[in-house]
Order: structure tokens, then C-alpha cells, then sequence
């Protein structure tokens, strides 16, 4: 039995979008899912309680930061991830590969793997298809990401067919080395850009060899909406029907909807923490800069139509006056509304597939949130 199952419900009759369920070692959870990014072992400021609360079915972590802090030997003896960081619910790892080119510089790419410099302290590091899979293993995420390249956008179609070709032998060279298929399922990562022939290329590749999922890479990396739009439609329907599709590195809440109306069922993206602790707030209205003095005596909640723990129990005066004190408290109670906010869109998202109505709802929410606007 793979490590790692989806459960197809049922398809919206107004669009493409699929109600789902991905089984994994550590339990279920519903799709279209959004995954808080916790790359240190932890969802900034959240505790595994409060992402428990707030409704998260399952978290991300990162390969490549684990493996230069604390170490993935220190993460093994300690029992794994999970119990390192007491969050029992399912983990997905990213290979390290992304993180090596939006981190580090002096960076060598080699058919064995990626030569570059560590970026906090310069010292010299390498990272291979082997590598990443050993610090994956020793973390025991419940699905890990196969080690790829993500091109830089844009790219030139010579550069690009020649990433997605030693992609595709890197995806090969991860899963022979997987040490663990009953207990941990391996996602290959589709490439290719903006160029439909190379991402045919690369889906041809990667399904040949059978993963349990797979994700869309190379996307979210400055494009415009459009484009990343359209590669989501001719690259989807390329992927088994039956494994999960995970679009990576997506977060703002048009792409969420506009992803899972394309068929995407999985999402990350660190948006939500990280404008939080400068104070931008995501609203049903529209975004919420806390800092702006108009909040300095408006003392109703940041959102008047969410139920999260922040919006019940403290005003927009009050979270505008920690924010700017730069207290830590401040930091979570705006992080946990954020939070809340994308899981509980994600919610909605799910129930209007229930219900045959994702466009429907599309439109409402875009016009409420301002996505309409010129
Ligand atoms: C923020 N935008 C973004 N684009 C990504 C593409 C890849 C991508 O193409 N490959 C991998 N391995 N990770 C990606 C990530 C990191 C996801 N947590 C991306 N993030
Ligand atoms: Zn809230």
C-alpha cells in the first residue's frame, strides 16, 4: 500500500475544480488544502495547538534549512520531525532545491547536484538528488518532494529544455534512492516554464515513473497571474487524475481559487506569516494595513465577518498598537488571523465545489475582496 493515497469526491459541474482526500501516514486531510509553511520546524509563532485550532490538515518544512540547522542527524534521534516539533499531523518536506537558488549565491549546477555556499556563514556546501533524499529519510515528512531546479523566470527555451531534461534524471535518481515507500511518499516536480512543449516534456517524464503525486514547479516565481494561469491549464491535465496536484509556492487568495478551479489541490506559500509580522492583514474585504493611523481608535475586529480567536478577542486599535511596538504578541495574533484566513477560504473553497457553484463563488469573492477593481 503507497504511503500516500488520494481520494477523489467528486468534480464542480461549473468548473474544473476536484473535491479530494489525500491519506498519508499520519492521517487525512481534505483538498483543495493550503499548507502553512513552518521552514524551521515551526509555523512562525503558531503553535502545533493553534494550527490544530485554526483547522490545518497538514504543514510544510524545509530540507534544506533543517539540514544546515539544527541538522537532519539531531531531527533523526530525536524520532523525526514530527516528534521534534510535536505536530502529529502530516508533514510534506521540500527538497532543498528552490532554497539553494532563492538563498544562497555562488551556486555551480552539475549533473551530480548543486555546488554553493552556505548562506548565513559562506562555507562551502553540495546537495544532490541522494542528499536530499537521506535528509528527507531522516525527517520522516510524510510526502517529500523530489530534488529539482527552479528556473529562474523568465528562461530561455534552450536553458529550460536543458533543466527540465536533468530534472527528469534527478526525479529517476530520487526515487531509486528511497529508503522508505511504504512510509513516505515521494512527489516528482513538474518543470518547463511558460513553454507548453517542455512541460508535456517533463509530465511525460515524471508520470512514466509513477509517483503518488505530483506537484507544478517553476511557477510563482514572478510571473504575471495570466501566465501562470494559462500554464496551469494545459499543465494540469497532463497529471494522473488520481494523485494529487500541488502547485507550489502559491498563497495570495485570487490564486488559491484560481489554482483550484484548474485543478490544484494542494497549495504552500509563506504570504500569510510573513506580511502578518509587518501588519498587512488579509480581510473579506480587501487587505488591512494595520500600521495606517485610521486604526489607531477603531476598535472592532480586523475582520468583521471571520470567527478566528484574534477577531473575537481583540480589536484593530489593539493590534495596531502591538504591531507597531513590535511586540511578539502582536506578531501572533496577526499571524493567526491570516492564517485562519486562508484555511477558512480554502473552506469555502470546498464547500462551493460541494454545492457545483467554485465559479459562482469566484465572483463574489473577488468582488467583495476588490480582486475586480481596475
Ligand atoms: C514563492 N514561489 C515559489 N515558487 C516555487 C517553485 C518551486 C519549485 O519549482 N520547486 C521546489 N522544489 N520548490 C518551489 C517553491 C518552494 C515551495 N515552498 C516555490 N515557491
Ligand atoms: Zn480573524
Amino acid at each position: 500500500m503507497p504511503a500516500v493515497t488520494y481520494e477523489h469526491i467528486k468534480t464542480c459541474k461549473q468548473t474544473g475544480a476536484r473535491l479530494g482526500i489525500v491519506h498519508t501516514p499520519h492521517g487525512s486531510f481534505e483538498t483543495p488544502a493550503f499548507m502553512p509553511v513552518g521552514t524551521m520546524a515551526t509555523v512562525k509563532t503558531m503553535s502545533p495547538e493553534d494550527l490544530k485550532q485554526m483547522g490545518a490538515g497538514i504543514i510544510l518544512s524545509n530540507t534544506y534549512h533543517l539540514w544546515l540547522r539544527p541538522g537532519h542527524e539531531i531531527i533523526r534521534e530525536a524520532g523525526g520531525l514530527h516528534k521534534f516539533m510535536n505536530w502529529d499531523r502530516p508533514i510534506l518536506t521540500d527538497s532543498g532545491g528552490f532554497q539553494v537558488f532563492s538563498l544562497s549565491d555562488m551556486r555551480k549546477i552539475e549533473e551530480e547536484g548543486v555546488h554553493f555556499r552556505h548562506h548565513l556563514n559562506g562555507s562551502k556546501l553540495f546537495l544532490s538528488p541522494e542528499k536530499a533524499m537521506d535528509i528527507q529519510n531522516a525527517l520522516g515528512s510524510d510526502i517529500m518532494m523530489a530534488f529539482d531546479e527552479c528556473p529562474p523566470f523568465p528562461a530561455t527555451y534552450e536553458y529550460m529544455k536543458a533543466s527540465v531534461e536533468r530534472t527528469s534524471r534527478w526525479a529517476e535518481r530520487c526515487l531509486n534512492a528511497h529508503q522508505r515507500p511504504n512510509d513516505q511518499g515521494l512527489f516528482g516536480i513538474i518543470q518547463g516554464g511558460e513553454f507548453e512543449e517542455l512541460r508535456k516534456q517533463s509530465a511525460k517524464d515524471l508520470t512514466s515513473l509513477d509517483f503518488p503525486g505530483y506537484a507544478i514547479g517553476g511557477l510563482s516565481v514572478g510571473e504575471p497571474k495570466d501566465i501562470m494561469n494559462r500554464v496551469l491549464e494545459f499543465t494540469t491535465p497532463l497529471l494522473p487524475a488520481d494523485k494529487p496536484r500541488y502547485l507550489m509556492g502559491v498563497g495570495s487568495p485570487d490564486s488559491l481559487i484560481d489554482g483550484a478551479i484548474r485543478g490544484v489541490d494542494m497549495f504552500d506559500c509563506v504570504l500569510p506569516t510573513r506580511i502578518a509580522r509587518n501588519g498587512t492583514l488579509m480581510t473579506s474585504n480587501g487587505r488591512v494595513v494595520i500600521k495606517n493611523a485610521k486604526y489607531e481608535r477603531d476598535f472592532g475586529p480586523i475582520d468583521e465577518n471571520c470567527d478566528c480567536h484574534t477577531c473575537k478577542n481583540y480589536s484593530r486599535a489593539y493590534v495596531r498598537h502591538l504591531i507597531k511596538c513590535n511586540e511578539t504578541f502582536g506578531l501572533r495574533l496577526a499571524s493567526y488571523h491570516n492564517l485562519y484566513f486562508l484555511l477558512n477560504l480554502m473552506e469555502q473553497v470546498r464547500d462551493a465545489i460541494r454545492n457545483d457553484r467554485l465559479g459562482d463563488f469566484r465572483e463574489e469573492f473577488f468582488e467583495q475582496y476588490g480582486f475586480n477593481k481596475p
